[in-house]
């Protein structure tokens, strides 16, 4: 039997730094990439434009089954563009107020199990990075290379700040560093695809190491196993 393509999982709390690397490991490999936060942005954002409530399991689940979306320009890396039926909402999804309702419509069995086979759809040759919460542990399972990347909470509410900041908007630390720690609560204590480590998986702890060192480990883990796309 063919082996299916090659994914390498991340996982990991909201600023340790998932997507920055995912999408630079994307690029260096020529790999496709997964950004599943994005689907749960998604949805929570497209819930709010049909004025569903984030509670309304039933209807969300069909939402997130017919979600109308294109990650344009995404054949490997960050996907340059993403259109929500028809608009593009690349830079409206990043909000901290989208992402807690994303947390909030993620902890939902129903929508968990409506946006499954779209990630794993996600799954294709020369390989996959995928980056997440339950990446390793549900979406994934036999990934040859699970990482798990934390960092501490107050040095990634800083992160997020600077991010904001650079981005013009008008952030506060301690208010970032209540949200951060909040969404952390909500996405490891919901009953389904907690976050949490894979048995198999590696973690790599951020917190005083710059994103090249990151890098740098994560790529001396792909070249022991000998991964190839
Ligand atoms: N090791 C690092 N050192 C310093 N800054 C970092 C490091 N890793 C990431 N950053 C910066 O922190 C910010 C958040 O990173 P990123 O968006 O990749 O986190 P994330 O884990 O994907 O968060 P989320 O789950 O909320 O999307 C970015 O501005 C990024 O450049
Ligand atoms: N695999 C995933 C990805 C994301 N979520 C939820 C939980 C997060 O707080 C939220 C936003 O994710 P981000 O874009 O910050 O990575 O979406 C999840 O439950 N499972």
């Amino acid at each position: 039997m063919n082996s299916p393509a090659p994914v390498i999982t991340i996982d990991g709390p909201s600023g340790s730094g998932k997507g920055t690397v995912a999408g630079r490991l994307a690029t260096d490999l020529k790999w496709r990439l997964l950004d599943s936060g994005a689907l749960y942005r998604l949805l929570a954002f497209a819930a709010a434009n049909h004025g569903v409530a984030l509670d309304n399991e039933p209807l969300l689940s069909k939402l997130a089954a017919h979600l109308d979306v294109q990650f344009v320009g995404a054949t490997n890396g960050k996907a340059a563009s993403i259109i929500l039926e028809g608009d593009d909402v690349t830079h409206a999804i990043r909000s901290e107020q989208v992402a807690a309702g994303a947390s909030t419509v993620a902890a939902l069995p129903a929508v968990r199990a409506a946006l499954l086979e779209r990630q794993r759809a996600f799954r294709e040759f020369p390989g996959l990075v995928a980056d997440g919460r339950d990446m390793g542990t549900v979406v994934f399972p036999d990934a040859p290379l699970k990482i798990f990347l934390t960092a501490s909470a107050e040095e990634r509410a800083r992160r997020r700040y600077l991010q904001l900041k650079a981005k013009g908007d008008d952030v506060s630390l301690p208010r970032l560093l209540e949200e951060i720690r909040a969404r952390d609560e909500r996405d490891t204590q919901r009953a389904i695809a907690p976050l949490k480590p894979a048995a198999d998986a590696i973690q790599l702890d951020s917190t005083e190491l710059s994103i090249e060192q990151v890098l740098e480990r994560i790529m001396s883990e792909i070249a022991l196993r000998d991964i190839t796309g």
